[in-house]
């Protein structure tokens, strides 16, 4: 008997059509839990729509996608909600903290409006990230670097199994940038699968594997081993 876990993404001739006529001809993956992955590809290659097809938020008009083994297709309106609130964490570009809370408070709100239940968790996992110091601080009042640290850890808070980040280091000198891929890096640690869309190659080859996109049309993956990378 196989009693290996399924990866945490299958995707099968993933396609989305928008009525333009842009949008993501086809993606094949596997993400396995535990590791981190790079889409790379110019502005307009399907790089957002192949993130809100394996973050449930837009449904494949061809192809399938398994999520630790769920045929994601054959789910009903209401269960791909919690799948997605359940499994999924994403880091989206305009991180959406909220300005009237403080780092923990930002991460704990991945729960619900009831923050101070979610304290422990949250403080730890700011720790984890290196941004235990940081924990009662005002996000307007700390570092683009900082704020994308937090929004990665209320992304990972719940312990989804797979983290979805739109360009994560976007604007981010190469130092900070380090720091923002070691936050994500340790969330795979943790047991998630982790995939990133990134236009800067030094992010991408810190990944374990790559992917291209071009004009929608996703590469197989490129393992890549080296033990040490340097984004600059
Ligand atoms: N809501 C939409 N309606 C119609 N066409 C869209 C829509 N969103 C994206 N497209 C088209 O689909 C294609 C892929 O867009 P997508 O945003 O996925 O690319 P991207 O690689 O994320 O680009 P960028 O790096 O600029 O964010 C493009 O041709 C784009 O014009």
């Amino acid at each position: 008997m196989n009693t290996a876990s399924p990866p945490a993404v299958v995707a099968e001739g993933l396609a989305f059509g928008y009525a333009s006529g842009g949008g993501l001809v086809r993606a094949d993956l596997t993400l396995a839990a535990g590791t981190t992955a790079a889409v790379e590809g110019p502005s307009g290659s399907g790089k957002s729509t192949l993130l809100a097809l394996l973050g449930l938020i837009l449904s494949p008009t061809a192809g399938s996608l398994h999520i630790t083994g769920t045929d994601t297709g054959a789910l009903a309106a209401a269960d791909r909600d919690l799948m997605r609130l359940r499994s999924i964490g994403i880091v989206l570009q305009d991180l959406g903290l909220l300005p009237f809370l403080n780092a923990w408070e930002n991460v704990a709100a991945a729960f619900g409006p009831r923050l101070a239940r979610h304290r422990t968790e949250a403080r730890a996992l700011l720790g984890d990230l290196g941004m235990g110091d940081l924990a009662e601080s005002r996000v307007t009042e700390l570092s683009g670097g900082q704020r994308q640290r937090i929004a990665v850890a209320r992304a990972a808070v719940k312990q989804p199994v797979l983290i979805l980040a739109d360009e994560p280091t976007s604007g981010l000198d190469p130092r900070t940038a380090r720091s923002v891929m070691d936050a994500l890096r340790s969330c795979a640690e943790r047991g998630a699968a982790v995939l990133l869309v990134t236009h800067d190659a030094a992010v991408a080859e810190t990944c374990d594997r790559r992917h291209v996109l071009d004009e929608g049309v996703l590469s197989a993956a490129e393992p890549l081993n080296a033990p040490e990378r340097s984004l600059g």
